[in-house]
């Protein structure tokens, strides 16, 4: 037999023999957002899947308890399955959580809510299948997608308020950012560190005056820098109106001032910029209703909650087709996510900007891929080369991250519960302004 035909009889079926998953925990600063801050760890689940071909594969997703029982009845159905059929992946999973359908639960703070269960279950084993498949062709991720369009992929910087450290703990690096001149120079430091060319502000913190203050000082900081701002929902349609036109003109996009579809449509027909969405549009069902209202101008993808790589380049293919920009959001994430984000954003032709990313709140010491991985170099991450995410986990740091999910007794994300144990007058509003 001729050495093709020999590999590609290896390749007939390689089957799932048995999955790991392993919940880690890695620390994050005080971060705040508009339901309150981030805990001193954030926790993610790794997912190992493994063949009867040697070759195992990785994906990365939440690890809060409810996500991590429902990967756990997915990775129980999928034994004796292809790994190169992930639509048969997918309908085991959908079988395995039929009547567990449950929202929340999962670490998105609850600011992402309608988002498909068997999709954000489905996206750490599609990301660990291609793992496989790449390793087992000797090619990278972004070739099983199509091709790579771009060798590197640009994110953007993403600024929190944030206090000087965690109550009780020593002062981080980064310092406190609680008005405009502390976001300024949390920017300068982002953009010296990282070289972002673009800069996103998480908003819905404070008074809407008092953010539109920080977007201003950003604009006469850096004069040609693109910035957008996501309150994720804390403004009613009334504000959101007043700020969009205060902002026309000095914006990219304003991402989420307003919840729901309905609303965003309202101020969608009242202000000049773009409009973006995590929100209102996160999940294949809630594409037509926001089209048909003219809710959105930009989806931010992630494929985390769309189902994996795959599954977010359908919704490529949509945003393509209805002329709506598209653009990648991100949660705090480690390595194995960077690697697939890099790799999508890559084969995405018509990602029209910067992604999200929170990769430089993370402590550069930790992570569960081996140190040295990525480089940022102009705000941009080279597009790895190697096989399949071409990454390589470092099993010793995976063990720390475990250790560490293990003793910091947090089991889900809760940064309003963490807020109301610091201060108990908070109250969770939404929208707040
Ligand atoms: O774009 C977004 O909505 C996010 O990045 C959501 C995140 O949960 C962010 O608000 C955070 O980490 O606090
Ligand atoms: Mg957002």
């Amino acid at each position: 037999m001729n050495p093709v035909n020999e590999q590609a009889e290896h390749l007939d079926q390689v089957t799932i023999t048995n999955v790991t998953i392993t919940p880690v925990a890695f620390k994050d600063p005080p971060l705040l957002n508009t339901v309150g801050v981030h805990e001193p760890y954030a926790l993610r689940a790794i997912v190992e899947v493994h063949t009867d071909s040697g070759v195992s594969g990785v994906g990365e997703t939440y690890g809060d308890a409810g996500h991590l029982a429902r990967l756990q009845a997915a990775a129980a159905a999928l034994p004796g399955t292809d790994v190169f059929n992930i639509n048969e992946l997918r309908s085991r999973m959908a079988a395995a959580l039929q009547h567990d359908q449950v929202r929340g639960g999962h670490g998105m703070s609850g600011m992402v809510t309608g988002s498909s269960t068997t999709d954000r279950v489905l996206s750490a084993f599609d990301v660990a299948a291609l793992d496989i498949q790449g390793k087992l062709l000797g090619r990278p991720i972004s070739d099983l997608l199509g091709g790579a369009v771009r060798d590197t992929v640009q994110f953007s910087g993403y600024l929190f308020y944030k206090w000087s450290g965690h109550p009780g703990q020593n002062d981080d690096s980064w310092g406190p950012a609680l008005d405009p001149a502390g976001i300024v120079r949390q920017a300068r430091k982002m953009v010296d560190e990282y070289g972002f060319s673009a800069l996103k502000l998480k908003g819905g913190v404070f008074a809407p005056e008092e953010e539109v203050a920080a977007v201003k000082a950003l604009r006469a900081e850096f004069p040609a820098m693109p910035l957008r701002i996501d309150p994720n929902g804390a403004w009613t349609v009334d504000t959101s109106i007043r700020v969009g036109k205060e902002l026309d003109g000095i914006l990219e996009y304003l991402e989420d001032p307003t919840p729901g579809i309905g609303g965003m449509a309202a101020v969608r027909r009242e202000v000049g910029m773009p409009l973006a969405t995590n929100m209102c549009v996160v999940s294949f069902s809630d594409v037509a209703p926001a089209i048909a209202a003219g809710a959105v101008d930009v989806i931010l993808s992630d494929h985390h909650f769309w189902g994996g790589l795959r599954r977010s380049q359908s919704l490529a293919g949509i945003t393509d087709t209805f002329g709506l920009g598209l653009s990648m959001h991100s949660n705090s994430h480690l390595g194995i996510s960077l690697a697939a984000m890099v790799h999508l954003a890559a084969a995405t032709p018509n990602l029209d900007y910067a992604c999200d990313t929170h990769w430089p709140w993370k402590d550069p010491e930790e992570d569960v891929v081996r140190a040295g991985t990525f480089a940022f170099d102009k705000g941009s991450v080279k597009v790895p080369t190697g096989p399949g995410l071409g990454i390589e986990l470092d099993r010793d740091a995976l063990e720390r991250l475990h250790l560490q999910y293990l003793e910091c007794g947090i089991r889900s994300r809760d940064d309003t519960g963490y807020m109301r144990r610091l201060d108990p007058s908070y109250v969770l509003q939404s929208p707040r302004w």
